[in-house]
């Protein structure tokens, strides 16, 4: 994995960038600056998953990034976007001479998957030869590019506190955890790149997905060979095409065409209700009935408030089939039937929805979740305040630090924490999604941890 021939690094950057070195005082050698999730009071954030740094160093950064093709190009773009000659041809043409074109930055960062409280150093910048310290700074505008699959991580992993302790509080266990958030999300990014790594975020999680992008990018840049799993479903196209007098043939299409394994069928193209009272609760009865645990049909509200119609959609398969009670007294519908809502979730209504099934005694393992734009794109880089900061600069051999990288509120700074990720054009570490996973767990979800 190395930069793509097309992509000229000297042209990734703010334009205001390239007009720096001409800025810095004489005898600068060295630029050390960091990125953090600022504390913010009132956040609802106070930890981050950190996630997604590798990605960007093993496709953007790693190998001979400069070349004389992309000074030239560069050279040329930049005296027509300045209308003047500002860019420092000589300062890369050294980094190709001297480096090989590699680039002499040391990166340190927390392994990825840590979870990090917020105003703590995630990974520092640094240039390793004292005649590129400009270098630090030109790479901050992709390098913050990380707040996304940092927030897609972080915001994925309230989600699963919350239906932890739903799950935890309504069946005792927290069996399936991992499964009960479906990404739905791809279609609402921004870009197939955005959906790939925020789709691989969600994954640090979850194994419920069906943003395939993400498994890719699992698969290809944290050494995953499927990451996440989806099952046959419909779509309003595949019940509508029938037409509005043959919902129910539609529906027993569904459950002909995928006889094993789990099924998800929308059900409000017309009216829920009558679909779940009349078809599934009646026509489809028996058909539903003879389907086992392990290919249960899995009935999607798609429309109106979630919580109401969550909850007139159990009563009504309450009394259509028969629910028991789980072992901690929650009621449970039959194991042939689930529920998968994935209209209108966000963090706070996934909380609502939950708390309203358990006033009325329903158990959280009758429902899974898909969730789309809150999952993947109703963020941006103030959701978690993330920024870079220059925080010690050296001249002429002596010091300056701007900033005291604060030591963490248990009194020392995770800097421990920080490992050596990239260095003068090599990657020094490659996580597999397994080990970031390990990092990324609920407490509650650890083995029992040592107390
Ligand atoms: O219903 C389902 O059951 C579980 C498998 C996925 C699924 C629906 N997927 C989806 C994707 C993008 C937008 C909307 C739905």
């Amino acid at each position: 994995t190395m930069a793509a021939a097309d992509f000229n690094f000297l042209l990734a950057t703010d334009s205001y960038k390239i007009t720096h070195y001409k800025q810095y005082p004489p005898g600068v050698s060295k630029i050390y600056s960091y990125f953090e999730c600022r504390r913010k009071k009132g956040s609802p954030f106070n930890e981050v998953v950190f996630f997604g740094l590798q990605y960007l160093l093993k496709k953007y950064l790693t190998g001979p990034v400069v070349t004389e093709e992309k000074i030239q190009e560069a050279k040329l773009f930049y005296q027509m976007h300045f209308r003047q000659a500002v860019f420092d041809e000589e300062g890369w043409r050294k980094i190709l001479e001297k480096h090989d074109g590699r680039l002499p930055i040391r990166i340190k960062a927390v392994p990825e998957g840590r979870i990090v409280p917020r105003g703590n150093v995630l990974f520092t910048v640094e240039n390793t030869d004292p005649s590129f310290y400009w270098l630090t700074n030109y790479i901050e505008t992709m390098l913050v590019q990380m707040w996304y699959p940092i927030t897609v991580a972080t915001v994925s992993r309230e989600f699963k506190k919350i239906l932890a302790k739903h799950l935890k509080a309504t069946t005792g266990s927290l069996e399936g955890l991992d499964f009960r958030l479906h990404d739905f999300g791809y279609r609402g990014v921004s870009s197939q790149e955005s959906a790939a790594l925020g789709g691989a975020a969600h994954l640090v999680n979850f194994c419920s997905t069906d943003t395939v992008a993400g498994v890719l990018m699992a698969q290809r840049y944290y050494g995953c060979p499927m990451a996440g799993f989806s099952i046959p479903a419909a779509e309003h196209s595949t019940i509508i095409s029938w037409g509005r007098s043959r919902e129910k043939d539609a529906f027993e299409r569904l459950l002909d065409q995928f006889s094993s394994g789990p099924v998800a069928v929308v059900s409000d193209s017309y009216n829920i209700f009558n679909a779940c009272k009349h078809i599934w609760g009646d026509k489809l009865k028996e058909r539903v009935m003879e389907r086992s645990e392990d290919s249960c049909l899995v009935i999607r509200p798609d429309s109106g408030d979630p919580a109401e119609t969550l909850l007139e959609v159990m009563r009504i398969l309450e009394e259509c089939f028969d629910c028991s009670l789980n072992s901690v007294g929650f009621k449970v519908l039959p194991s042939y039937l689930r529920i998968i809502q994935g209209d209108g979730i966000d963090l706070r209504s996934v909380n609502q929805i939950l708390e309203k099934l358990s006033d009325e005694g329903w158990s959280a393992e009758n429902v899974v979740f898909g969730c789309g734009s809150a999952l993947l794109q109703k963020l941006n880089r103030d959701t978690l305040s993330c920024a870079f900061k220059c925080s010690y600069v050296e001249t002429n051999g002596k010091g300056v630090r701007k900033l005291w990288m604060r030591a963490n509120n248990s009194g020392f700074a995770l800097q421990d924490l920080l490992v050596t990720v990239f260095e003068n054009g090599c990657l020094m570490q490659d996580y597999t999604l397994e080990e970031i996973r390990k990092n990324a767990r609920l407490q509650d979800d650890e083995p029992n941890p040592v107390s």
